[in-house]
């Protein structure tokens, strides 16, 4: 038995616990310690799954957590990182290269992998939503916003910023800057994902349009942090970028972790293609299990 496999994809890297190699219990308690860079495993999030028996053509059912316990919607790494998982651990139909549909909370993602050998596996995230009561987005005076979220002006303390902000199953809020930077994501990322006018947090994308075929991105992730990559921002980022007329339909999005491909369908309909990695498989040594296991929620 296994008790986890660890993946990475640009260095977003994220912990499979697969039920059917482990017993352990998978709560917010024990994603974090799992997910603590120092007492734990260490990475971005958990994904446990499957959580039932997978089945070619049925949609394989995971969970996703960030690094702070928080349950997401949708990762556009993690699920690409799920789909290598089955296809290293059950072969068969999940390594054929032919695509299958994995599911969230956020819905269905078809997944394919394009290339085992090199790990390019790719993930479509649906179409996005340019709309505040899907974030959802409050007005100022914490009243619910409606309408467009295009270009929406935003206030984070004296700064007064133009931003973009949209779902992918995921909340995600872009801004356009004329240089994204490691300080200026760990600076101004946690006062925005954090900021009253999104109740349930957000993603934030610091953007520079290189060409429109190129895009530099920054990232603070909501419930993990500054991230190396991101999969379902990578793809915010281009899909803001389109709807700004910033961009063609397919671009590269650079990111300090390496890139990835974002193309942009006429439906809407985002696709994301980039590298995934196995890092690890292994067994929790038997005094974190302890610890793992005397979780509060592992307790009752
Ligand atoms: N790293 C993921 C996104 C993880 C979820 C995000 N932090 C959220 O809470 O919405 C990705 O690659 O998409």
């Amino acid at each position: 038995m296994t008790d986890f496999f660890k993946y990475q994809a640009l260095g977003n890297d994220y912990v499979v616990i697969d039920p059917r190699s482990t017993g352990l219990p998978v709560t917010p308690e024990t994603v974090r310690l799992v997910c603590d860079r120092h007492f734990g495993i260490g990475a971005d999030g958990v994904v446990h799954g499957p959580l039932a028996d997978p089945r070619p053509g049925v949609p394989v059912p995971l969970a996703l957590f960030n690094s702070d316990g928080s349950v997401c919607g949708r990762s556009g790494n993690g699920l690409r990182m799920f789909a290598l998982h089955l296809a290293d651990r059950d072969a068969g139909s999940w390594a054929t290269g032919e695509p299958f549909t994995l599911r969230t909370t956020a819905g269905d993602s078809p997944v394919r992998i394009l290339d085992r050998a090199a790990g390019t596996v790719q993930v479509g995230l649906g179409r996005p939503v340019f709309e505040a009561a899907a974030l959802p987005l409050l007005n100022e005076d914490g009243t619910p916003a409606e309408g467009s979220t295009l270009s929406v002006p935003l206030t984070v303390g004296e700064q007064k910023l133009t931003v973009t902000a949209l779902d992918n199953g995921n909340p995600h809020t872009v801004v356009p800057v004329d240089e994204p930077t490691p300080e200026l994501a760990r600076d101004l990322g946690p006062r925005i994902a954090g900021h009253a006018r999104f109740p349930h947090r957000t993603n934030v994308q610091f953007l520079r349009v290189v060409s429109r075929g190129v895009l530099e991105i920054e990232v603070y992730e909501r419930g993990a942090g500054y991230a190396l990559a991101s999969g379902s921002s990578a793809c915010a980022a281009a899909s803001a970028a389109r709807q700004l007329g910033l961009c063609d339909e397919r671009v590269e999005v650079r990111m300090p972790g390496g890139s990835v491909t974002v193309t942009l369908a006429a439906d809407g309909s985002v696709t994301l293609t980039g590298e995934v990695r196995q890092v690890a498989t292994g067994d929790f040594a038997p005094a974190l299990r302890a610890l793992l296991d005397r979780t509060p929620e592992a307790a009752r």
